[in-house]
């Protein structure tokens, strides 16, 4: 690992690094905030999973999170959202290929060798930051839009590897509607059961663990009733009687200035967890 971005933060260290990846099979950027307390020994990790069009700069110069990271002994890592560079392909519009990996293992030509970005979030990334890191294994998870979708299905395909997850502005169905519907049609094919376990709707129904979902919404974000569509996970979590803590915000739109606004209060939450 190389470390190519240290800044000193609140007290602590906002860097990037840069690997090798051999999930991916490309070399990847990724954003770690150590908190001051990671001097003195480990602590828990918190991860974020950006949305469409992202890299791993979006969060950690726009979102503010690191002064409550700083707070509360919180490690912030936030990985890119594909995967990059020579070979890698890349499809039509923002919505497909770079910046728009969709957190799935793809199964489909030309994807399915690079765009593995499950196996890099759940399992490649925790065993580099727990190793190069003062880390322990206590993980949270959370994410934005795409990210959002992405924290919620990571959270409800591995029980147990998460204490906590929250979402802001999650695509919560992308099964249904047209972000998800164009890249799962690319990346696991035109079958659509096949898109079930990708699905946080999908997978709610048959949750061995209750974690308890927290998600926040604007309710001025452009993109609310064609994509997000947060009614369809009230819907699938009252009837499997998944605890849900779902929150619309008046005026709040889909940028980081909504995730600004409320980073702290999921830290604490994530922080919460994390402790006990
Ligand atoms: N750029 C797209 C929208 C993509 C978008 O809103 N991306 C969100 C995540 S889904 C984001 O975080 N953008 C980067 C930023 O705000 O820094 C468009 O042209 O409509």
């Amino acid at each position: 690992m190389q470390r190519i971005e240290r800044h000193a933060c609140f007290g602590g260290w906002q860097e990037v690094w840069r690997h090798e990846s051999a999930t991916l099979g490309c070399a990847m950027n990724v954003g770690v905030y150590l908190p001051p307390q990671a001097a003195d020994g480990p602590c828990p990790v918190l991860y974020w999973l950006s949305g469409l069009t992202c890299t791993e700069q979006n969060f950690i110069t726009k979102a503010g999170a690191q002064r409550y990271a700083a707070e509360h002994g919180l490690i912030l890592v936030a990985p890119d959202t594909s995967p990059r560079g020579d070979g890698v392909p890349d499809g039509e519009g923002y919505d497909l290929g770079l910046g728009a990996g969709f957190y799935v293992n793809a199964t489909r030509a030309p994807w399915a060798t690079h765009y593995r970005m499950h196996d890099y979030v759940v399992d490649e990334l925790p065993t580099l930051v727990e190793a190069h890191f003062p880390a322990n294994a206590a993980r949270a998870i959370s994410g934005h839009s795409m990210g959002g979708h992405g924290a919620l299905v990571l959270a409800l395909r591995n029980p147990g590897r998460y204490r906590s997850v929250s979402a802001f502005a999650p695509i919560v169905a992308p099964s249904q509607v047209p972000w998800g519907r164009k890249a799962f049609t690319a990346y696991l094919g035109p079958d659509e059961s096949a898109w079930r376990e990708w699905d946080a709707c999908a997978l709610v129904a048959n949750a061995t663990e209750r974690l308890p979902l927290r998600v926040d919404q604007g309710e001025a974000d452009d993109f609310l009733r064609e994509q997000l569509q947060p009614w369809r996970l009230q819907e699938a979590c009252s009837a499997a009687d998944h605890p849900l803590q779902l929150a619309l915000h008046a005026g709040s739109d889909h940028s980081y200035y909504f995730i600004a606004s409320l980073i702290g209060t999921h830290i604490a939450w994530h922080a919460h967890a994390l402790r006990d």
